[in-house]
């Protein structure tokens, strides 16, 4: 039945039987494909028969479906003509968010999450002012996005706004784990409010098999607290002004459609909350106590096992296991998560400290500011959020932390290019808008012993913000330094010694191992190479500058932006410090990546070891003649005052 589904249309025409089979079969599919290629299996699962249900009931893509955070929209593409998942992911194949590229169903690109009902707003108003009457907008938001700040200032707009918005929460009650705070409790209290009779004693969403009726999503199992108090019908939207309509079981495509019907035909803004469960219809994933197949690897389908068990560290592994060191040695410091405890490696020091670690759901901004407040409690508080993530948080890191000088440690995993989750996930710009924060610094470890030394001089600051980023994935082993000149360590050095060199190569962070190789086809090309890792890349260390004076050539290379990079940082601060030295700079191009993996990525952008080699070569062959003998130290401004 799947394949003969080229459009949402021919679902119009089919009964509940042949619906039904048709879940089956989509289930099916999402279970063989994406276990041979890894994706978000457990959330896809969870929207089935809503996903059939929204169009059957809606005219997409005249009628606009917005899916929040994008990542559970893969039945959205089975049944609007992509239903080829063989490359999903990957280079050439599907994207794992919604594409306009690939679908006019498809609108919002953005993976991060909280952004569709401030769009779903955004589309009525303008359909308001065009006098557009007949066009449908829905979002769906999930409970987990709905603790996004953003989400909150949408709704707000949306129940003042005259254009009617149609918001399907899709509250399978939680994000990767049980979704926090009090809107879990609100959401708990609305699936009970459904079924007065019998309101559990505060058990489980029924994600984790707590009765349909709901409850309380986030408690461990058998806490038998008070029942929660069943919450007026339509609770919190209601209030605000919005309908709403629910609970609905999300997965009788039946009670679904006739709720999204009601929902048309109010004419108004409403909430239609549909209760789900993630992983839906696959007892590996619903079972799962960690975050229900939340996002997998490549796994054995029959056994839901990965295939793959790399045992190989992964930079978030050495970072849990050194804050569980912290944690003992240093009782003020504390951890913060937004929704992503696991991911970014605070479980460890979660189930250390319970007291000490802080989840505040999809919340960076608030993370950051409440951070601010631990520092100024008398916490040194560690923020741990992907990289991509802090962008929207920067406004927060640079007046509510930095501006007050707060000693608060932002941790930035899957720093740099990420690949496979497309444009919005790689962590490209933080070391470019880090650069403004006044008094910030920046830390860029180049390995494992680097990423434990470099968080505790982290957490030793208590008077401005600190970062440290690293990548994603596995961690190489670690590099040694021949000696330390400032904060710069040195990797590698061949050449005349005491003479000049052709070039001084600064290496950010984890792209140490590919400068060293570069570095070693120099240096069997007869270049002089100076091989060196600043570690703190901002403020750019004095010591560079005295390094830079003694090359022929300054180049930078970083796995992030090139635009207001580090190497920018360290051309500015060369220039300033009157140190005439040819810089270039190499990193991500101002550019949004296509979907791809990182090291495939990497190469096009000249990341490579080889594409390096060639470019530097090239420059060196352009560089003017130089008094090459010459034991000219350069001068170097005893002015310089780097911020
Ligand atoms: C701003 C932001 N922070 C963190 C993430 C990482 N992330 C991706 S999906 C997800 C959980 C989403 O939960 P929910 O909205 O309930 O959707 P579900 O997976 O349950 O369908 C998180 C935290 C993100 N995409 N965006
Ligand atoms: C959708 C989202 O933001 C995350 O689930 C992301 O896909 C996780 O990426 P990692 O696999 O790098 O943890
Ligand atoms: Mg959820």
């Amino acid at each position: 039945m799947l394949t003969d589904v080229r459009t949402p249309r021919d679902l119009k025409k089919m009964t509940s039987a042949q619906l039904a089979e048709l879940s089956g079969e989509i289930r099916s599919f999402l279970v063989e494909s994406v276990s041979r290629t890894g994706g978000h299996l457990g959330p896809n699962l969870g929207v089935v028969e809503l996903t059939l249900a929204l169009h059957r009931v809606f005219d997409s893509p005249r009628d606009l479906i917005l899916w929040d955070t994008g990542h559970q929209a893969y039945v959205h593409k089975l049944i609007t003509g992509r239903q080829d998942f063989s490359r999903l992911r990957k280079r050439g194949g599907l994207s794992g968010y919604p594409s306009r590229a690939e679908s006019e169903c498809d609108l919002i690109e953005n993976s991060h999450a909280s952004t569709a009902l401030s769009y779903a707003d955004g589309l009525a108003k303008a359909f308001g002012v065009r006098r557009v009457t007949d066009r449908a907008v829905v979002a769906v938001v999930g409970d987990g996005a709905l603790t996004g700040g953003m989400a909150w200032e949408a709704l707000n707009n949306i129940a003042a706004g005259n254009r009617p918005v149609i918001i399907v929460l899709n509250d399978n009650g939680r994000s990767y784990a049980p979704t926090v705070g009090g809107l879990a409790e609100h959401l708990t209290a609305l699936r009970a409010g459904h079924d007065r009779e019998n309101v559990p004693r505060r058990g489980r969403h029924p994600a984790d098999g707590g009765s349909p009726a709901g409850a309380c999503a986030n408690d461990r199992p058998g806490d038998a607290g008070e029942a929660p108090e069943p919450a007026a019908p339509g609770g919190v939207f209601e209030s605000l002004g919005l309908a709403y309509i629910g609970p609905v079981d999300g997965h009788d495509i039946a009670a679904t459609e006739s709720a999204l019907h009601a929902a048309r035909a109010l004419g108004r803004s409403v909430v239609v909350h549909c209760v789900t469960r993630k992983g839906r219809g696959y007892r590996h994933a619903e079972n799962d106590s960690s975050d229900h197949f939340h996002g997998i690897g490549v796994i054995d389908a029959t056994t839901g096992k990965a295939t793959t068990t790399s045992m190989a560290r992964t930079w978030t592994s050495v970072f849990a296991e050194e804050m569980v060191h912290l944690g003992a040695e240093r009782p003020d410091v504390v951890a913060l998560s937004a929704a992503m405890l696991a991911p970014v490696g605070l479980d460890r020091f979660a189930d250390a400290y319970p007291d000490r670690v802080f989840d505040v759901g999809i919340a960076e901004q608030h993370a950051a500011t409440c951070a601010a407040g631990l520092a100024a409690g008398g916490l040194h508080p560690v923020v741990a959020i992907y990289a991509t993530f802090l962008n929207r948080a920067f406004d927060q890191l640079l007046m509510d932390v930095a501006l007050h000088r707060a000693g608060v440690t932002f941790v930035l995993d899957r720093a740099g290019i990420t690949g496979d989750d497309g444009p919005s996930h790689n962590g490209m710009w933080d070391m470019s808008v880090l650069q403004v924060a006044p008094g910030l610094r920046l830390a860029a470890p180049r390995d494992a012993a680097q990423l434990r030394a470099q968080l505790r001089e982290a957490v030793r600051v208590s008077d401005a913000p600190t970062v440290v980023r690293f990548p994603k994935g596995g961690v190489g082993a670690d590099i040694p330094a021949l000696e330390r000149i400032g904060g710069v360590d040195v990797l590698y050095r061949t050449g005349p010694s005491g003479g000049r060199r052709d070039v001084l190569l600064v290496s950010v962070g984890a792209m140490a191992a590919t400068c060293a190789e570069v570095a070693g086809r120099l240096a069997a090309r007869g270049l002089g190479v100076t091989l060196v890792d600043p570690r703190w890349v901002k403020p750019v260390d004095r010591a560079l500058l005295h390094l830079a004076g003694w090359h022929d050539l300054v180049v930078t290379v970083e796995d992030g932006a090139r635009a207001g990079g580090v190497g920018a940082a360290l051309a500015q601060a060369l220039c300033d410090a009157g140190v005439d030295v040819p810089c270039r700079a190499f990193g991500v191009p101002t550019a949004f990546l296509p979907v791809a993996g990182r090291a495939e990525l990497l190469e096009e952008v000249g990341l490579s070891a080889p594409g390096l080699e060639g470019e530097i070569r090239r420059l060196l062959t352009r560089r003017p003649a130089r008094d090459r003998g010459g034991s000219d130290r350069p001068p170097l401004s005893d002015r310089l005052v780097i911020s």
